[in-house]
């Protein structure tokens, strides 16, 4: 006699409404709560360690050692890199090395074919637990399978260790990012530096990095000396008064309006400004309470987006920089002209850097050439990163250019990158802007990001299956998930459209639908009642077996982590990460609907039959997800 089955493959036994328009498995009432498991443990054998292997690494990079250990023994004389692809229509990776040096032993006078060539390489390849026996393909392709063990090795791992981080060289690494300017509005172009540069320093920090993570926010320079002289009319009782200035946008405007009309306020703001310079206490006081006041509205923002920042601004180097440019004249490295000092950079192509303008008064640049001598002798930095728009791109390339020419970066022992990006696009494909042309307030920004999340939340009737505060969670998790993930899936180089309505879809490459396979993966363990130590013993002991395509195809998905890993930290970019999540969600979703975790009794409710090794691989891909979310700065929720 056949039972009535319910077979349970995680959301399948949640009771209320599909939310993100999954709706192709079935959908049972019972739930396996409170009952107990007593099928999973069988006699136990621990797993024979000749046949794991150890650790957690990039799997191209290990596959990479292998061929190259061959092409050592098979051509000796010929020492090329072995390029090593995926995905490959055939097998899991490919090498493409063969045909390369078929062309280069020709050259060399020896005639051999591609496929020779593929042939002998496959013949030595070193002895190993990590593919199976090989086979050529057209052109000397030779395609790679992984072999079950090793996939199901990695995945044990992953399980009973974590995501581990793949090894690295630990370097101290300063990341400049975020960085508004004091007394203006934090705009769309310092989200995205802010939400990049966040991201990277995640990236650098799970990877074992020392980071400091600093904002070079724009606190000084002339521009304060109007908002100064202004302040100085409007409150003169400014010191009584903590907090004057409700609106510093509408301030820094009424200033420069008076700056551009008035002459005489003109000169009383340069006055300001050589005032602030030499230290007076009294321009000091109105300085820091301009600051003060940006500093709590950005804080708001960085508070919202949780994001950590240490403020340095360019005040906190103008103390340094006589000396640099004294070093810097005696270097014979200044030019005068015009009145100013400038320094050019040895590429002819590159713009000077202004160094000191003819009031004597230090820019942009000054600060930057500070920064970086700080950054490297005190900070003692092995790699700097910048994050700004790509706009600022020519400035770093002289700055660069300027502090290699005066000795103060050794290129062998410093990385430093600049991380540009792209424009924010509106819908109609130009500048993002509100309706009336203005810049968009990042407060108003978020607020509306917030009210369209809950909106789809309730559209699909989430308030009534949710407790108040795991909406409140989901909500905020969804609306700045959105967000970031919108911008952290664009290559960073391209402008971006920023849409809502994109952003919130339930299905395609969004965090809303990655999000929501995570609660999924997350609550198959839970509802299915599992305790976390039977899996473990079940992880540690047992002979685990991944037999389904769809099973194979998510472990195999799973495992890329650490080449995505490694191509996203030597590039610095952050879409890979987002595409290989958006991969690993589009194949558990495949697998969940296909693999059933839980079979039990439609009548009695009883567990006929738990697939451990899928609960495993449920939980492997949650870690996953959560490892992904953590690096791009997303909180997830477990249901939603
Ligand atoms: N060290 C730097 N220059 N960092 C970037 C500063 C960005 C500048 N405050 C801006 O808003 O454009």
């Amino acid at each position: 006699m056949f039972k009535k089955l319910v077979l349970i493959g995680g959301a399948a036994i949640c009771t209320g409404t599909v939310l993100w328009g999954v709706t192709k498995y079935r959908k049972a009432k019972t739930t396996l709560k409170g009952e107990n498991n007593v099928l999973y443990i069988k006699n136990s054998k621990p797993r024979p360690v000749s046949e794991t292997v150890e650790g957690q690494f990039s799997i191209i990079g290990e596959l990479k050692n292998i061929f190259k250990k061959s092409l050592i023994k098979s051509y000796p004389n010929f020492n090329i890199k072995m390029v090593i692809s995926s995905p490959s229509k055939s097998g899991d990776y490919q090498c493409n090395s063969a045909m390369g040096l078929s062309k280069i032993l020709k050259e060399s006078g020896t005639k051999v074919s591609p496929a020779e060539v593929a042939k002998t390489l496959i013949k030595n390849i070193p002895a190993n637990s990590i593919i199976e026996p090989l086979s050529t393909g057209d052109h000397g392709f030779i395609n790679i399978t992984l072999s079950q063990k090793f996939v199901v090795s990695q995945i044990a791992s992953m399980f009973l260790e974590g995501v581990r981080p793949p090894k690295v060289d630990k370097k101290r690494v300063v990341i400049d990012f975020s960085s508004p300017n004091i007394a203006k509005e934090m705009h769309v172009g310092h989200l995205r530096s802010t939400i990049i540069g966040d991201s990277l320093a995640r990236l650098l920090e799970y990877l074992g990095h020392d980071v400091v993570r600093l904002n070079h926010v724009g606190d000084w320079g002339t521009q304060f000396g109007m908002l100064l002289a202004h302040l100085n009319d409007k409150y003169p009782d400014y010191l009584n008064n903590p907090l004057p200035i409700g609106d510093l946008q509408a301030f820094y405007k009424e200033s420069k309006k008076r700056f551009d009309e008035d002459a005489e306020f003109k000169k009383r703001a340069y006055a300001a400004v050589v005032e602030l310079q030499a230290h007076n206490p009294d321009q000091t006081k109105r300085w820091q309470l301009i600051c003060d006041t940006s500093r709590k509205e950005f804080q708001k923002i960085y508070d919202r987006l949780d994001i950590k920042l240490t403020e340095r601004g360019e005040s906190f180097y103008q103390d340094s920089m006589t000396k640099i440019i004294e070093d810097l004249k005696q270097k014979n490295l200044l030019v005068y002209e015009e009145g100013r000092y400038v320094m050019f950079p040895q590429k002819e192509n590159l713009n000077p850097l202004t160094v000191v303008k003819s009031h004597g008064g230090y820019t942009y640049d000054t600060s930057d050439i500070a920064a970086l001598c700080h950054r490297l002798e005190v900070e003692k930095a092995d790699w700097i990163i910048y994050v700004t728009d790509l706009g600022q791109s020519s400035h770093f390339e002289s700055l660069f250019d300027c502090m290699e020419r005066a000795g103060y970066i050794d290129k062998n022992r410093v990385r430093i990158d600049h991380v540009g990006f792209g424009v924010v696009l509106g819908e109609n494909k130009k500048r993002l802007k509100t309706r009336s042309g203005d810049t968009i307030r990042l407060v108003d920004l978020l607020d509306e990001g917030i009210k369209k999340s809950l909106d789809k939340l309730i559209k699909k009737n989430r308030e009534r299956i949710l407790s108040p505060e795991e909406l409140e969670q989901a909500k905020t998790s969804v609306a700045y998930g959105c967000i970031k993930y919108a911008d952290l899936s664009n290559n960073r180089k391209g402008d971006y459209v920023f849409s809502f309505d994109k952003m919130l879809a339930d299905e395609g490459n969004t965090a809303v639908y990655i999000l929501y396979q995570y609660t999924r993966a997350k609550s198959i363990a839970r509802l299915a009642n599992v305790e976390p130590n039977q899996l473990l013993n079940y992880a540690k002991n047992e002979d685990i077996k991944i037999e389904h395509p769809n099973e194979i195809k998510l472990a195999k998905e799973i495992l890329k982590f650490h080449d995505v890993i490694q191509k996203i930290t030597e590039d610095l970019v952050l879409h890979p990460l987002c595409e290989y999540l958006h991969k690993i969600a589009t194949a558990f979703s495949e697998f969940y609907d296909s693999c059933y975790c839980v079979e039990k009794d439609r009548k009695t409710g009883e567990v006929i039959k738990v697939y451990m090794h899928r609960l495993l691989l449920c939980e492997v891909t949650a870690n996953i997800l959560a490892k992904g979310f953590d690096i791009l700065g997303i909180k997830p929720v477990n249901r939603m």
